[in-house]
């Protein structure tokens, strides 16, 4: 699409939005503020740079063999800022614990340092792109079934100080960004089949967190994540739902939402409103869960709509972290980080589109037709328009014009390697 028609077709829309009440240029303004917290995971099937050839565990699966993922730290930087030139606005990069720079050593979980993480502090601030971290509890000997919680108090010991160390990691990277880093525990502790020590490894959990989170820091914030169940884990997880939301509310901590963790006609959207009147903010970690938590690439789904619509009519957009959370590796996997993140923002500029105000107003009226006819009405809206003029404004292609490009590198550089 050239620049006139989508300046043409971005007019027509701003008259349209305004003659609800919607000013587009102001949601234009406030798209350049909504920041993706994009995962480095999907660039590599979650392999990272510790454990090369071993196999991904802690109940998590990535499925395909599509050519061309990303073998090495600087093939990951590569294909992050690449992806991040064909997604309008700017962005953060969420990293996970074991894609430290080792230099090809082996540093255990129980060793990391900020030295290796050195160098992505350096690369966020050439490529000015804010670092989150995430505490990595799978894919390590020790991992097992159950790692916080473990009964053993020395494999307990390990990750308590796996966490310190993560904790203290993501302090010297908010500092060095002069922006908090948010730091995410999520750990896969869980039973195959029927356990008879529910309450013992959840108090467990509950004390290896407490432990964790003695120390108070200033330029991290700390989340936590629950889920419904692992692969092999199908019988208990040990850091439910009902857990974290109690843990979380009980410290005044952030909670991790992934929307690939709660059973499938669970609403997370519904999640928002209840959890902010109870914990200071929320991490999402937008994902696609198709009958389980199978992380497929994020679209514009309805609970993804649903999820944003329900943040922005809750005035909480300053409130919440936009987290990715997915890994698809049968398909172009920087494809996938643009479909996914391009989807994201579309279900977020639809929801600040939206004339909530004469939607209130007609339910506070009782006025149900008219309620419902117009939250039908705002689907058809140009809103395409106002993102295709968002995608423009940041320079980046518009619409599907991120396909050709997509397979340019594809030829130039991933399908080398
Ligand atoms: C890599 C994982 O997806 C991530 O750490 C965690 O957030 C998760 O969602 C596990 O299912
Ligand atoms: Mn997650």
């Amino acid at each position: 699409m050239n620049e006139g028609t989508v300046k043409q077709a971005y007019e027509i829309a701003k008259e349209r939005y305004a003659k609800l009440g919607i000013d587009t240029d102001k949601v234009l303004q406030q798209m350049q503020d909504f920041h993706l917290s994009m995962h480095c995971w999907q660039a590599d099937d979650v392999a990272g740079f510790e454990n090369q050839g071993g196999s991904l565990t802690g109940g998590i699966q990535v499925n395909g063999n599509y050519p061309g993922k990303a073998r090495n730290i600087d093939e990951l930087r590569a294909d992050i800022l690449y992806a991040m030139s064909l997604i309008p606005g700017k962005h953060r990069l969420n990293l996970h614990e074991i894609y430290g720079d080792f230099g090809g050593k082996f540093v255990d979980r129980d060793q990391c340092s900020v030295e290796h993480f050195q160098s992505w502090i350096d690369w966020g601030k050439a490529n000015d792109i804010k670092l989150d971290f995430n505490s990595t509890s799978f894919s390590h000997p020790k991992s097992g079934d159950l790692s916080l919680s473990n009964p053993d108090k020395g494999i307990r010991d390990f990750w308590i100080e796996h966490s310190k160390r993560c904790r203290a990691i993501s302090q010297a990277i908010g500092e060095a960004q002069q922006d908090p880093c948010i730091m995410n525990t999520w750990v896969h502790d869980g039973s195959k089949d029927i356990t008879v020590n529910r309450y013992l490894y959840r108090e467990l959990l509950k004390d290896s967190l407490d432990q964790i989170f003695e120390h108070k820091y200033d330029w991290m914030k700390d989340c936590v994540e629950s889920k419904v169940f692992g692969i092999g884990l199908e019988s208990y997880t040990v850091g439910s739902n009902d857990f974290y939301t109690s843990y979380a509310a009980k410290n005044n901590m952030m909670i991790t939402l992934d929307t690939g963790h709660f059973h499938p006609t669970e609403s997370v959207a519904d999640k928002v409103s209840a959890m902010l009147l109870f914990v200071p903010e929320l991490m999402l970690h937008v994902s696609r869960p198709i009958r389980w938590d199978s992380d497929h690439v994020t679209i514009m789904d309805d609970p993804t709509m649903d999820l944003f619509s329900e943040i922005v009519r809750a005035g909480a957009l300053n409130r919440v972290h936009y987290g990715l959370d997915y890994f698809d590796g049968t398909l172009n996997r920087i494809g996938a980080y643009v479909i996914g993140s391009r989807a994201a923002q579309k279900c977020m500029l639809r929801a600040l589109l939206e004339p909530t105000e004469t939607l209130r107003k007609y339910e506070l009226e009782d006025k149900r037709f008219q309620r419902l006819a117009l939250l039908e009405e705002c689907k058809n809206l140009p809103w395409n328009a106002v993102y295709d003029m968002f995608c423009l404004k940041n320079n980046v292609p518009v619409g599907e014009n991120y396909i050709v490009e997509v397979e340019q590198y594809e030829r130039d550089v991933t399908s080398k390697r």
